[in-house]
C-alpha cells in the first residue's frame, strides 16, 4: 500500500522527529537525498549547469544545501533567490562552496524548484508565478523540492500557475497532493527521500493499492468453488437507444470473474446481448420489474439505462433488494432526483464521474474537478454511500477511511463506454463478496491496468478494456513482484 499524508500531518511527525535529532539534520538528510537524485539525472556533474529557484522558507533551504553539495562537485550552480529573506545557514554553505547568485534563469540543464513544499497556501504569489512560468518554458530537467510550487500538498489543488516537474523529490513520506489530480499532473516521477519520519506518522489521509494488494483482495475460485459461491450479479443497464452500454458492463462483470451473470433489460439490449455474451443468463422485461430475474448477490443499475419513469421504477426496484448495489451513470440522475431511494440497509457504491457528481452535491463541476477529493469525502457522508470518483485520478472515498486513490490508468481510457465496464468489473467484485471500498479500489486497479494493456500507447475502444481484464488479472503477479508504477 502506498500511503500519503496531509502538510499538517507531515508537520507534525516531524516535530516529532526533530525533537529526538541535532538542529539541521533532517534538512541535511533531504538535501543529501536531492543532491544524488539531481546527480543521476544530470549522469556528469562535473562541468553542469544547474539553476536553483530559491523561496524564503525551509524548501528553499533544502535545494540551497543541495546547491551546496552540486558545486562541491564541480557542477556551475546559480540560485535566484525570489523569497522576501532567504535561508541564512543554507544560503551561506551554498556561496561558500562556489555557489552564485543570479536575476536570470538563463540556460541551465537542471532546474531545481525550492520556491514552496508544504508552507505554500493559495496560488503562488509575485514574483513566483512568473518566475515558474519562466522556468517551464525553459528546457530543462524539471526537479522539484518536496512538492511542485503551485500544487496544494495536502489536497492536489493547482489555482495558478505550477512548476511542470520531471521528477518530484519528495521528503519523509509521499502528500495527499502528490496523488490527486490536477496536482498530480504536475508531479512527474515520484522519488521518496527516508528522512526516518516513518515511526512518527500517523494513520494515512490516501492510500493507493499497489498490484501485491489487489492480488491479496482479489477472490480467486479453489476446489469447492461453484458459479453461486463466486457470485453471481444482476445487471439492469441499456435501453432501446443505448444498447452498446449493457454489452459492455455484461463484458466487464464477465472478465472480471462473475460465477454468473443475470442481465435485465427491454427487447433491443436483450438481443445485443445475447449475440454478444451467450454466458449471460438472460431476461426480458416488459414492464420495469426485477421480480423475475432471479437470486443474485449483487446488482449493478444505471449505463445507458435512461432517466425516464421506466428507469425510475427500475432502480428503485433494485434498490429495494437487500444486497450490494453498483449505481452507475443514468441511475445516478434518477438518484440525484431522487435521494430518498438510496436509505436502504444493504450497501451502495456509486461511480460518478465529475459532471454526476456534481448533480448528485449540487456543486458546480468544474468545483468538483479542481477539489476532487473534498468533494468525493464530502458526497460519501453526505449520501450515505461508497464513492467512486472517475477522471484521470479515481478516487475511492468512504466515510470514516482513508481515501484510496488509484494509481493506475491511462488517458486513452477516455472513450465512451469505458464506464460501463468498470461498472461490470465492479459489480462483479461486490458479487464476489468484496466490500464497497475493496470493490471499487480493485476494479479502479484492474479497470486501469487493462486500460494500459488494450492501449499500449494507442486508442483503444472500451470493448477492448474489458477484453484486457483478463490480463491485467493475470499479470498482478508479475506487477507485485516488480513494483510497477504509474505510466
Ligand atoms: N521541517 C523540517 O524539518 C523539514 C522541512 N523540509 C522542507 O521544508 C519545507 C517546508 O518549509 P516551510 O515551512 O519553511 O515552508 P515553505 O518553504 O514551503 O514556504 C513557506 C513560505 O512561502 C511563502 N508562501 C506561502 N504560500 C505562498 C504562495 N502561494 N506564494 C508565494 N509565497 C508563498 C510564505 O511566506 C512562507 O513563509 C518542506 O516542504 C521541505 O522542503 C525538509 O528539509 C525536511 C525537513
Ligand atoms: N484522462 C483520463 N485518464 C485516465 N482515465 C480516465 C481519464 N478520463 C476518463 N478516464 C476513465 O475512463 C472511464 C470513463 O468513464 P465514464 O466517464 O463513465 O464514461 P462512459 O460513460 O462513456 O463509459 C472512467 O473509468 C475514468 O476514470
Ligand atoms: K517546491
Amino acid at each position: 500500500m502506498r500511503t500519503a499524508y496531509t502538510a499538517d500531518q507531515i508537520r507534525a511527525a516531524e516535530l516529532a522527529l526533530m525533537a529526538t535529532l541535532p538542529e539541521g539534520t533532517l534538512m541535511q538528510r533531504a538535501a543529501a537525498g536531492l543532491t544524488s537524485v539531481c546527480a543521476s539525472l544530470l549522469g556528469r556533474v562535473y562541468g553542469s549547469r544547474v539553476l536553483l529557484l530559491v523561496g524564503r522558507g525551509d524548501n528553499g533551504g533544502d535545494a540551497l544545501y543541495a546547491g551546496e553539495r552540486l558545486a562541491r562537485r564541480g557542477a556551475r550552480v546559480e540560485a535566484i533567490l525570489a523569497g522576501s529573506k532567504t535561508h541564512a545557514e543554507g544560503l551561506a554553505a551554498f556561496l561558500e562552496a562556489g555557489g552564485r547568485v543570479v536575476e536570470e534563469v538563463g540556460a541551465p540543464e537542471l532546474v531545481v524548484d525550492g520556491l514552496v513544499g508544504i508552507g505554500a497556501s493559495g496560488a503562488l504569489r509575485e514574483p513566483y508565478a512568473s518566475l515558474v512560468a519562466e522556468a517551464n518554458a525553459v528546457d530543462a530537467l524539471m526537479v522539484a523540492v518536496d512538492v511542485p510550487s503551485g500544487v496544494d500538498s495536502s489536497t492536489g489543488r493547482v489555482a495558478g500557475v505550477a512548476v511542470d516537474a520531471h521528477v518530484t523529490v519528495t521528503m519523509g513520506a509521499c502528500k495527499t497532493g502528490l496523488l490527486v489530480d490536477p496536482g498530480a499532473a504536475k508531479v512527474g516521477l515520484l522519488e521518496v527521500i527516508d528522512i526516518g519520519l516513518g515511526p512518527y506518522l500517523p494513520d494515512p489521509d490516501v492510500a493507493a493499492l499497489t498490484a501485491e494488494d489487489v492480488e491479496g483482495l482479489l477472490p480467486r475460485p479453489g476446489a469447492e468453488s461453484d458459479k453461486y459461491r463466486r457470485g453471481v450479479i444482476g445487471i439492469a443497464a441499456g435501453s432501446d437507444r443505448y444498447t452498446g452500454a449493457a454489452v459492455l458492463s455484461v463484458g466487464g462483470a464477465l472478465r472480471a470473474g462473475a460465477g454468473m451473470v443475470r442481465y435485465a433489460g427491454t427487447a433491443p439490449p436483450v438481443q445485443q446481448v445475447r449475440a454478444r455474451w451467450p454466458e449471460a443468463v438472460v431476461t426480458e422485461l416488459d414492464h420495469p420489474s426485477i421480480a423475475g430475474v432471479g437470486r443474485v448477490q449483487a446488482w449493478v443499475a444505471g449505463p445507458g439505462l435512461g432517466t425516464g419513469d421506466w428507469a425510475h421504477e427500475l432502480v428503485a426496484g433494485v434498490l429495494a433488494t437487500d444486497v450490494p448495489v453498483l449505481l452507475d451513470a443514468d441511475a445516478l440522475t434518477i438518484v440525484s432526483r431522487d435521494r430518498g431511494l438510496l436509505r436502504r440497509a444493504a450497501p451502495v457504491l456509486i461511480t460518478p464521474h465529475a459532471g454526476e457528481l456534481s448533480r448528485l452535491i449540487g456543486v458546480p463541476g468544474d468545483r468538483v474537478e479542481a477539489s476532487r477529493l473534498e468533494h468525493a469525502r464530502r458526497a460519501a457522508a453526505e449520501l450515505g454511500v461508497t464513492v467512486l470518483l472517475k477522471g484521470s485520478t479515481t478516487l475511492i472515498a468512504e466515510d470514516e477511511r482513508p481515501v484510496r486513490v488509484n494509481l493506475t490508468g491511462s488517458s486513452w481510457l477516455a472513450t465512451g463506454g469505458t464506464g460501463d465496464v468498470l461498472s461490470g468489473v465492479g459489480g462483479a467484485l461486490l458479487a464476489a463478496g468484496l466490500t464497497p471500498y475493496d470493490a471499487g479500489s480493485c476494479a479502479a486497479f484492474l479497470h486501469g491496468l487493462a486500460g494500459r494493456i488494450a492501449s499500449d500507447g494507442a486508442p483503444l475502444a472500451a470493448a477492448d478494456v474489458a477484453d484486457a481484464v483478463p490480463s491485467a488479472i493475470r499479470s498482478l503477479r508479475g506487477e507485485s513482484r516488480s513494483g510497477g508504477r504509474r505510466s
